[in-house]
């Protein structure tokens, strides 16, 4: 059977093609290359370009491919950018992700994976976070996953849809055999941002506060490697073909590194002390956030690789140092 990868294109979706295709199976892409790049799909791939609300189109790509899962990657992904534009967010992540539930449910496709993410938590209080704290988003874009988690819990109940959400702390680093990486244009991620510093490529980087109740007063996340996260969904994949129950999953290690500690690692790797500067907070983030994993590990049986920040760091800075070169 094959697989429908929305966001195929797109930085984390790429991995998961290669990760699908590394596994002997059979990925299908659609993607509107809004973030995506036509040339992160290998070209043995199928590969629509489309919306995941173009409902004749998914319509047409079931009749012609076996498909038995979707994993639903596509969506708009950028905190600040969804305080600014709410509507886009709710528009493209909820309503757009209902019509491709609707399609799923249409055409028999009776699992499902889901992108979901650690800002549906919001400010928690208390580290590390499970899957029974109740969720307090504090951005349009953490409401606009929430929402399509509730949806997907509906529509279970009434439809042969099974589904897995995975809530994803912070991806980071790329592929080990420098297949794929972040090729986002203006990327805002702290450890892409930090590499393209490290390269020359920006003057500086700006650490976004200092006065928050952490160790050092910098924000702290939980950076996990894509290709350990990919993984991830290889065997929520195979949990749900073997008619797992549906389940929701922390994805990310269990430790957190403050912003501090995650420039000084980049400065480590690359060998280059960049200029730092400090400026105010940016709204919609919560002080730290770090994953407990126990459920990812004992009901998927998930076994991270690369859960070393230096590493995570310098297959990230592999990567951006390709595309400084135009070598991708
Ligand atoms: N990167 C992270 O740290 C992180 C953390 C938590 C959750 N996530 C989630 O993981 C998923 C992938 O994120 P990413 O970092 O790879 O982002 P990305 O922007 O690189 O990938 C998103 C892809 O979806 C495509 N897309 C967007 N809207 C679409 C639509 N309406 N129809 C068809 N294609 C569409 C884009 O062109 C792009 O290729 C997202 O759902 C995001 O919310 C990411
Ligand atoms: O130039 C920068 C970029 C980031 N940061 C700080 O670094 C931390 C990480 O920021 P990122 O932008 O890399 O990631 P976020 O934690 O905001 O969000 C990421 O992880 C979330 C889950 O926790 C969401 O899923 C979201 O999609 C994804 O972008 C934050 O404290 C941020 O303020 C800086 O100080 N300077």
């Amino acid at each position: 059977m094959a697989v429908l990868v929305t966001g195929g294109a797109g930085y984390i979706g790429s991995h998961m093609v290669l990760a699908l295709l590394d596994s002997g199976q059979e990925p299908i892409v659609l993607d509107n290359l809004s973030t995506g790049f036509r040339g992160a799909v290998p070209d043995r791939v199928d590969f629509y370009e489309g919306d995941i609300s173009d409902e004749g189109l998914i319509d047409d790509i079931c009749a012609k491919h076996s498909i038995d899962a979707i994993i639903h990657f596509a969506a708009k992904t950028v905190v600040p950018e969804s305080i600014l534009d709410p509507l886009g967010y709710y528009l493209n992540n909820t309503v757009k992700a209902r019509a491709l539930i609707d399609s799923a449910a249409r055409n028999r496709i009776c699992h499902f994976i889901f992108s979901s993410t650690a800002a549906v938590y919001g400010d928690v209080q208390t580290n590390p976070v499970t899957e029974k704290d109740i969720p307090a988003p504090m951005s349009p874009y953490g409401r606009s996953k929430l929402m399509t988690e509730w949806m997907l819990e509906d529509v279970s109940k009434a439809h042969d849809l099974n589904y897995v959400i995975l809530r994803y702390f912070n991806v980071a680093g790329a592929d080990p055999h420098g297949r794929a990486g972040q090729s986002t244009a203006n990327a805002t991620h702290l450890i892409k941002v930090a590499c393209q510093a490290a390269l020359g490529m920006r003057a500086s980087i700006d650490v976004y506060g200092t006065d928050y109740p952490t160790r050092d007063g910098t924000c702290v996340r939980d950076y996990i490697h894509v290709t350990d996260l990919v993984h991830a969904h290889l065997d929520a994949l195979a949990y749900l073909r073997a008619g797992g129950a549906n389940l929701k999953a922390n994805c990310g290690y269990g430790r957190g590194f403050s912003v501090r500690q995650v420039v000084d690692i980049v400065k480590l790797v690359s060998g280059v002390d960049f200029d730092v500067r400090i400026v105010e907070r940016r709204p919609g983030d919560p002080p730290a956030i770090i994953a407990s994993n126990e459920r990812v590990t004992s009901e998927l049986g998930w076994k991270p690789r690369h859960d070393d920040l230096q590493f995570v760091v310098q297959s990230a800075l592999s990567w951006e140092k390709r595309l400084q070169e135009h070598e991708i």
